[in-house]
Formats: structure tokens, C-alpha cells, sequence
């Protein structure tokens, strides 16, 4: 197996609030899908930032440690990181589709950030971009190109969005909540374009969700926060089959029909 990130010990700290992360210990292979769930502040958000080297103002590392692909991320230099992040480590939000420039053809800041990270013609990231965004189930995707983002759909802008990050083919994407804004039908499609990433590009994923049945239904391992600390972390069939915490259980319970039809979620 393959060891793409190693989390030892992490902790995080906001300035003059509790510890938000606490000595959270989790390991991924490349190409599995991690989700973690947990409710709301319980740190998951704080946890994908951590990765990314992103923590939000005030939020700092208070020890432990981030192997990526073999390296500790604290020992690499500022340049050395760049390259990493956006490039072999990616991140979608739950609304990554509004950050789109409003003013902007979706295909002018699309083969922008492409051209970003590889020396391409305008015409070589045009064509990356077209295939991406059809990767994602996007129809008419020359069309879309040339349109400006208020004229697609809230679906439409978020599964651009992840085209746009998962363009770079990143070993890890960090996805916070990323179907959450969506309607039931375009959740179902999102997610199962991001199935079919790791399947086509051999992507690692971590997802952030509320909903331990999304995670249930895409995840080989679920991890479940509580008040910072990782409570409980295993394989996808022996959390739920055999949760050892009260709160996974608790969880669980909240989901009345798991393993019946996952179209509703
Ligand atoms: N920028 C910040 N400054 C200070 N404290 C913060 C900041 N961001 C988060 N926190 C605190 O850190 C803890 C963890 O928050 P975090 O957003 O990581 O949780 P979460 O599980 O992602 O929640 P949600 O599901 O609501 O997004 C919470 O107590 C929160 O109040």
C-alpha cells in the first residue's frame, strides 16, 4: 500500500478559545476515501484546513504533526508548500461554486488557473478544461465555457468548481461539506462524480459531511469527531455495523434508513 498522509498527534488552537483540534492520529493510503463526520463545531472544518496549511486567522498549529507523501509539511519552505497546495492537495467548500469570478468567462479564469500551475497554451488548457468539466457531468461543456458564472445554475457553478480543483489530478482533495448546498438530485450526481475520480484518477479523498449516510455510502473509512478529538476511526461496514462510541451511535441512530436507498441523500 501506498501511504499518501499521516496525521500524528494534530492539534490546533483558535487564540483565546478551546483547542480545536486535539491530538487527532489518522493514516490514508492513495487512492481511499476517508469522511469524517462529526456535528457542528466540532473541529472537521479545522481539520481540512490544518492539511491544506490554511487555518483561518487566529488558528494555530499547537503540536503533532502532517506527513504528505512522505515529507512532514513544517519541513517544507514556503516555495515548496505553493507547489504542493492547489496542485497534489486540493480543496472544495460547500459553496467553492460562489467563489467564481462574477465578471469573468468561466473559460477565461479556468485555463487562468490551469495556466497557473503548468507552462500550456490557452488552447492546451481549453481542451483540459472541456474534458473536466464533462468528467463532471457537465453537458455542453464548449458552451459553458464561454458563459459567465450568474448564468449557471448553483449545481452547475459547484460541480465547476471541483472540475477547476481537481484538474491539477491532486493526489488529496479536502472536501468540506461539498454537496451540502445542492439539491437532493444534483447531491446524488456530485456524488457520484467524485466516486468516479478516484476510479479515473486514483484520487485520495477526505470528505467533510454532516451526514454520516454520505459518508456511509462513499467512504472506505469513517472517522468521527467530537470536541476536537477523533472519537472513533474505522473501516466504512465496521462503524456502522459496530460502532465502540456512544456519539458514532448516536449518529447512526439519526439516520433512520442507512442501508436502504441512498438516492435521498
Ligand atoms: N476562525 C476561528 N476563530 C476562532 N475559533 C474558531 C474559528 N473557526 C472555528 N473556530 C472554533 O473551532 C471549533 C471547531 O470549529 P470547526 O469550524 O472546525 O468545526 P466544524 O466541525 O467544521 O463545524 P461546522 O460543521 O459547523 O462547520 C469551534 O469551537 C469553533 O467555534
Amino acid at each position: 500500500m501506498n501511504a499518501l498522509l499521516g496525521v500524528d498527534r494534530l492539534s490546533v488552537v483558535y487564540k483565546s478559545g478551546l483547542p480545536a483540534l486535539q491530538n487527532v492520529s489518522f493514516a490514508m493510503n492513495a487512492g481511499e476515501i476517508i469522511g469524517i463526520v462529526g456535528e457542528s463545531g466540532s473541529g472537521k472544518s479545522t481539520l481540512l484546513r490544518a492539511l491544506l496549511g490554511m487555518l483561518p486567522d487566529g488558528g494555530q498549529y499547537a503540536g503533532g504533526d502532517i506527513i504528505f507523501q512522505g515529507k512532514s509539511i513544517f519541513s517544507l519552505s514556503q516555495k515548496e508548500w505553493g507547489s504542493i497546495r492547489g496542485k497534489r492537495m486540493a480543496m472544495v467548500f460547500q459553496d467553492s461554486g460562489s467563489y467564481l469570478n462574477p465578471i469573468r468567462t468561466v473559460g477565461s479564469q479556468y485555463i487562468e488557473a490551469i495556466r497557473t500551475h503548468v507552462e500550456l497554451s490557452k488552447k492546451a488548457a481549453y481542451a483540459i478544461a472541456v474534458d473536466m468539466l464533462s468528467q463532471m457531468g457537465l453537458d455542453e461543456p464548449d458552451r459553458m465555457m464561454s458563459m459567465y458564472p450568474g448564468q449557471l445554475s448553483g449545481g452547475m457553478k459547484q460541480r465547476t468548481a471541483i472540475a477547476m480543483a481537481v484538474t491539477m489530478e491532486p493526489e488529496l482533495l479536502l472536501a468540506d461539506e461539498p454537496t451540502s448546498a445542492l439539491d437532493v438530485t444534483t447531491q446524488v450526481e456530485v456524488i457520484k462524480r467524485l466516486t468516479s475520480l478516484r476510479a479515473s484518477q486514483g484520487t485520495g479523498m477526505i470528505i467533510v459531511t454532516h451526514n454520516i449516510a454520505v459518508a456511509a455510502h462513499m467512504a472506505d473509512y469513517i472517522g468521527v469527531m467530537k470536541n476536537g478529538s477523533l472519537v472513533e476511526f474505522g473501516q466504512t461496514s465496521s462503524i456502522i455495523t459496530s460502532p465502540r462510541h456512544a456519539y458514532t451511535r448516536e449518529l447512526l441512530a439519526a439516520v433512520p434508513e442507512l442501508e436502504g436507498n441512498t438516492d435521498g441523500i
